[in-house]
């Protein structure tokens, strides 16, 4: 018998749409009723359904994941449990799953999954994503990967994924890297291990971190408009390699004169930002300069690396390491 912790956060999954055809949440989650999976495992599965927040997931913050991860940690420590399956909107799933990615142990299988269409819209994908996550959740061998983002028959890491389109069942892609695993009729088939990285133990979560994005033509106004004692850090989506426009260099360097550490990733959804160009504003300068450098992730997850770090405490070249490696 396996026992998997069912926390329902709200989103598409669990709204329908009204007469008009807008999306709403429900006073009751749909998904609640549907906790009868016992036939598909053989009677083999015990679940534990919560519904922990009811939310549309722009409505998610960091604070919010903090009680998430909480809720996980006191079902390992007191229920014995065997993994986890949230269920999220989609608009921040991917901040919420790489948040509990940092900062939970890879002891047990942890799934996160949500849906592009209400539970009573035509093709509704809500209860065959939740199945699949129970699925995933419930395989020995989705332990030791880090938390899983399973939507549409994929499973991706929560490092890596990302949304990448408005209203497509299949927005849940892993653009450098591609998918770790495919859900088949009767099976999860795992081809990729991940490299483990280090927990980052936390108990309280900062505020004052930021996402910036470059554009063509941009000056320093927007950097110095965070340039704030409330401000502990930026993350700054640069251009192709990871260069900026020469006249947003005088306002970043104000920022890190004044202690505020500046982190950037690139534009670009594939790839990796690097020291690449050596002319104004590009990236070898960037770096001398003191902007760390992180490779692989997304701006917004970089954010959530970011601001896991600081709110841990680190500092310095515990900082600058931590958040340079996509798996550190
Ligand atoms: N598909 C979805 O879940 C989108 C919705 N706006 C949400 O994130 O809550």
């Amino acid at each position: 018998m396996k026992k998997i912790l069912v926390l329902h956060t709200g989103g598409t999954i669990s709204m329908s749409a009204t007469a008009s055809g807008a999306l709403q949440p429900n006073a009751e989650n749909p998904l609640m009723a549907q906790d009868d999976l016992q036939g598909l495992f053989d009677h083999k599965l015990q679940l534990i359904t919560e519904e922990i927040f009811n939310l549309p997931s722009p409505h998610m913050t960091p604070q919010r994941m903090l009680a998430l991860r909480d809720r996980i940690l006191r079902g390992e420590r007191e229920e014995d449990i065997d993994g986890v399956v949230i269920t999220h909107g989609t608009d921040t799933l991917e901040e919420t799953a790489y948040f509990l990615d940092l900062t939970l142990p890879s002891t047990i299988s942890v799934v996160v999954t949500g849906a592009m269409r209400g539970a009573n819209e035509i093709g509704s994908d809500g209860l065959y994503n939740f199945q699949s996550a129970v699925w995933t959740a419930y395989s020995d061998e989705a332990r030791g990967k880090g938390v899983l983002v399973v939507m549409n028959d994929e499973v991706h890491t929560a490092r890596f994924v990302t949304k990448t389109h408005t209203t497509n069942v299949a927005t849940f892609r892993t653009p450098t890297f591609g998918p770790i695993g495919l859900i088949s009729k009767h099976h999860v088939n795992f081809f990729q291990e991940l490299i483990q990285q280090t927990v980052c133990d936390i108990d309280h979560v900062i505020n004052g971190v930021y996402l910036l994005k470059a554009f063509a033509g941009m000056d320093g106004d927007l950097f110095s408009a965070v340039d704030l004692p409330t401000t502990h850090g930026i993350v700054i989506e640069a251009l192709g390699a990871g260069n900026l426009p020469p006249e947003t260099l005088p306002a970043i360097r104000q920022l890190l004169a004044h202690h505020i550490p500046i982190v950037l990733v690139s534009r670009c959804f594939n790839g990796i930002a690097e020291d690449v160009y050596d002319y104004a504003g590009g990236g070898v300068e960037l770096k001398k300069m003191g902007i760390i450098f992180c490779r692989g992730l997304n701006g917004q997850k970089a954010r959530i690396k970011l601001l896991v770090a600081l709110s841990n405490g680190k500092q310095g070249d515990e900082l600058r390491h931590y958040v340079n490696n996509a798996v550190s």
